[in-house]
């Protein structure tokens, strides 16, 4: 089991005369054995910093270790990747096409000269635990999606690494098997507890299978912690949009009857950070309730009169959105069990604790 230890890393690539700083003073400590998420939005910088830790690229500036062993520094790949024993899996699974599933898991193992035997033992090993066994002789083309991905996942455990990359690994599964292999790859992680760093956009890839998570915007690191924290407490409002689907608001902070609320419009939502002055609200959609009763239990609080402007079903629910009585450009959305007619004047309400406030 490694740890893995990032101490400042820069990356800037040069790409027609232009610099691009794909990471910005990263640093990080990942726990051996620990299972580990990086999520960030598109080009923030994910890839690369897999790609530094794989020594398939070499940082700018800054050291990384394993445990405490120095494998890379500024300009400098002090172990090479063929050393690093790391298995990675990437989006495409990139399995060779031409190749059975069993020849693909044994290619890490043929630089290894193995006897034969050795090498059948580990493969059904691996097979076994993955349930792949009886596709062993199949192609790809003959695999479905969730067998290549599984296929690509054995490949990728052949060698026992010591750090598991996984890049993107489910965005190429079917909706309905993503559950299922999320499953898979936390059950294994947990099993055979190598480290795994897995990247994603996808916030419910870091839920499912992350201890702990890294949040990369435009290169920097900006939140490391439990994935529910983030959750709940995200530092910025783009950290927020990552992990969510958000209302946000410009809101002007107001103290009345000694508690402090954000006024937005006709609405007043109570805060609990006093902030002088204007702030940013997030309310993640699931904290916001419309209804016609006057009081929901203590669990809701009400922010105002709003007056229903769409109406729309998405996935089960029905996709509310109100504004308040005297700024119709002011959308709130909430979603509902049951439709409501445009029009309609209703009450809002917002969970207890759930306003997020950006300065
Ligand atoms: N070889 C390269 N040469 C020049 N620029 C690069 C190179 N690789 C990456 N970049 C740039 O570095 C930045 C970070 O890219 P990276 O692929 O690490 O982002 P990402 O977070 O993985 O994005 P995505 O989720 O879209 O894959 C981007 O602006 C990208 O265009």
């Amino acid at each position: 089991m490694v740890n893995v230890v990032a101490k400042g890393i820069t990356k800037i690539y040069k790409s027609r005369k232009k610099e691009v700083v794909a990471l910005d003073n990263v640093s990080i400590d990942i726990r051996s054995g620990e299972s580990f998420g990086i999520l960030g939005p598109s080009g923030a910088g994910k890839t690369t910093f897999m790609r530094i830790i794989a020594g398939l690229d070499i940082p700018t500036r800054g050291e990384l270790y394993f445990n405490d062993e120095l494998v890379a520094v500024s300009g400098k790949l002090v172990v090479p990747p063929e050393d690093r024993n790391i298995g990675m899996v990437f989006q495409t699974w990139a399995l060779y096409p031409n190749m059975t599933a069993y020849d693909n898991i044994a290619f890490p193992l043929r630089s290894l000269r193995m006897n034969k035997d050795e090498e059948r033992k580990r493969i059904n090993e691996v097979s076994d635990i993955l349930g792949i066994a009886h596709v062993l002789n199949h192609y790809p083309r003959e695999l479905s999606g969730g067998q290549q991905q599984r296929v690509a996942l054995a490949r990728a455990l052949v060698k026992n690494p010591s750090i598991l990359l996984l890049d993107e690994p489910f965005s190429n599964l079917d909706a309905r098997i993503r559950d299922s292999a999320r499953a898979l790859v936390r059950r294994i992680q947990n099993e055979l507890k190598i480290t795994t760093i897995t990247v994603s956009h996808d916030p419910a890839d870091i839920f499912s299978i992350a201890e702990r998570a890294g949040v990369i915007v435009h290169g920097k690191l900006v939140q490391v912690d439990k994935p529910s924290a983030i959750y709940s407490n995200p530092v910025t409002v783009e950290v927020a949009r990552l992990i969510g689907d958000l209302v946000e608001l410009s809101g002007r902070v107001e103290e009345r009857n000694n508690k402090v609320y954000a006024v937005v419009d006709d609405f007043t939502f109570p805060i609990s950070k006093v902030t002088a002055g204007d702030v940013r609200l997030g309310i993640r959609l699931e904290d916001l309730k419309i209804s016609d009763e006057a009081s929901l239990g203590d669990e809701w609080v009400l922010v105002g009169k709003a007056r229903v402007k769409v109406s729309s079903y998405s996935s089960g629910l029905f996709r509310v959105t109100v504004v308040p009585p005297s700024n119709d450009n002011t959308e709130i959305v909430a979603m509902m069990d049951r439709p409501f007619d445009v029009g309609k004047e209703v009450n809002l309400f917002v969970r207890s604790g759930k306003v997020l406030v950006f300065s």
